[in-house]
């Protein structure tokens, strides 16, 4: 089948500029190249132009609310059209708020996908637990149906309701996971990997038990909402939030393989990559090489050069 690249200029999920940036980064760096050295076609469908609204007073101390909501609606559609279409979707952000347009709109496509968050951070804060209000931390909580009795109504997001359940959610990379998001999980009995769970178990066996979790009743469509500050910040350090202790190249591209090997992707996010807050060049094209490296691979790209066939011998 076919890829569709999206890219999703947006960064009113949080405060920081540059992050609208992210999906001419990545570009620059290479991504469309890299994946037409695969096999199969690539349609490049451009920026979304996103509507950034004058009057948008924050709700409690969530800040533009009627914004962020509006350009998730625009992305919802975007996603379900080129999903529609039977395209492979990459996303690119663009803040983490964009996962709220790009799994609701994938999920209207495919009700019974599931959705592998990679990330340092759980982004299931409620309006009402955020310790920053900024929505790219509260993006899974308008997912889930489990949350609604918790989640007030925020201007911009009528036109959505939740359609995720909590056991069709898998965390992996978290390390920077705040009081009331631990709750949440907690209470709703979410499967996730810390980065300490993937120290003990060793990152295969993570993967193992992520699809046991996610596919041994049914497979179904995958939705891989990747942050890139899961990754170690010496790898992606051009990004909003950084945390110490992340995914080491190898751990990283072994989640992507594992993933394109299921042959269940969908749709993918990378997102939260920001130009604007490399301290160097460098620093910037690493992160971008990273997002491009952590993309093609969930598209097929080996280490062995061909596709992988039997595993080495044990
Ligand atoms: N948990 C923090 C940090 C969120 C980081 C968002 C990123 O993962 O998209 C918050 O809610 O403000
Ligand atoms: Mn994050
Ligand atoms: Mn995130």
């Amino acid at each position: 089948h076919s890829v569709a690249v999206l890219g999703a200029p947006f960064s009113k999920g949080q405060k920081r500029r540059g992050v609208e940036h992210g999906p001419k980064a990545i570009r620059d760096a290479g991504l469309i190249e890299r994946l037409s050295n695969l096999d199969y076609p690539v349609h490049d469908f451009g920026d979304l132009s996103f509507q950034y609204l004058e009057k948008d007073e924050p709700y409690m101390h969530v800040p533009f609310p009627r914004t962020v909501g509006r350009a998730n609606k625009l992305l919802s559609g975007a996603v379900r059209n080129a999903v529609g279409a039977g395209h492979t979707t990459i996303m690119l952000g663009g803040d983490h708020s964009l996962a709220i347009g790009s799994v609701e709109g994938h999920a209207r496509q495919c009700p019974d996908l599931c959705l592998i968050w990679v990330d340092a951070h759980a982004d299931i804060n409620t309006p009402l637990t955020s310790p920053s209000g900024n929505l790219h931390g509260q993006s899974v909580a308008f997912m889930l149906k489990e949350l609604q009795n918790k989640m007030p109504e925020l201007p911009g997001f009528s036109w959505m309701k939740p359609f995720l359940s909590a056991k069709d959610l898998v965390y992996i990379g978290l390390r920077d996971v705040d009081p009331g998001e631990y709750d949440i999980l907690k209470d709703l009995g979410v499967q996730y990997f810390t980065m300490r769970d993937i120290d003990r178990l060793g990152i295969q066996r993570v993967m193992e038990v992520t699809f046991d979790h996610l596919l041994s009743r049914k497979q179904r469509p995958i939705h891989l909402s990747f942050d890139i500050d899961a990754m170690d910040p010496s790898l992606a350090p051009a990004t909003g939030t950084p945390v110490n202790g992340g995914l080491t190249y190898r751990e990283g591209i072994w989640i992507t393989e594992e993933i394109h090997n299921t042959g269940l992707l969908s749709v993918m996010d990378l997102v939260e990559v920001n130009p604007d807050l490399g301290a160097s060049r460098e620093a910037v094209a690493s992160t971008a090489s990273m997002a491009v490296d952590v993309i093609a691979s969930s598209l097929g790209q080996t280490r062995e050069g061909g596709p992988i066939t039997q595993e080495s011998p044990h």
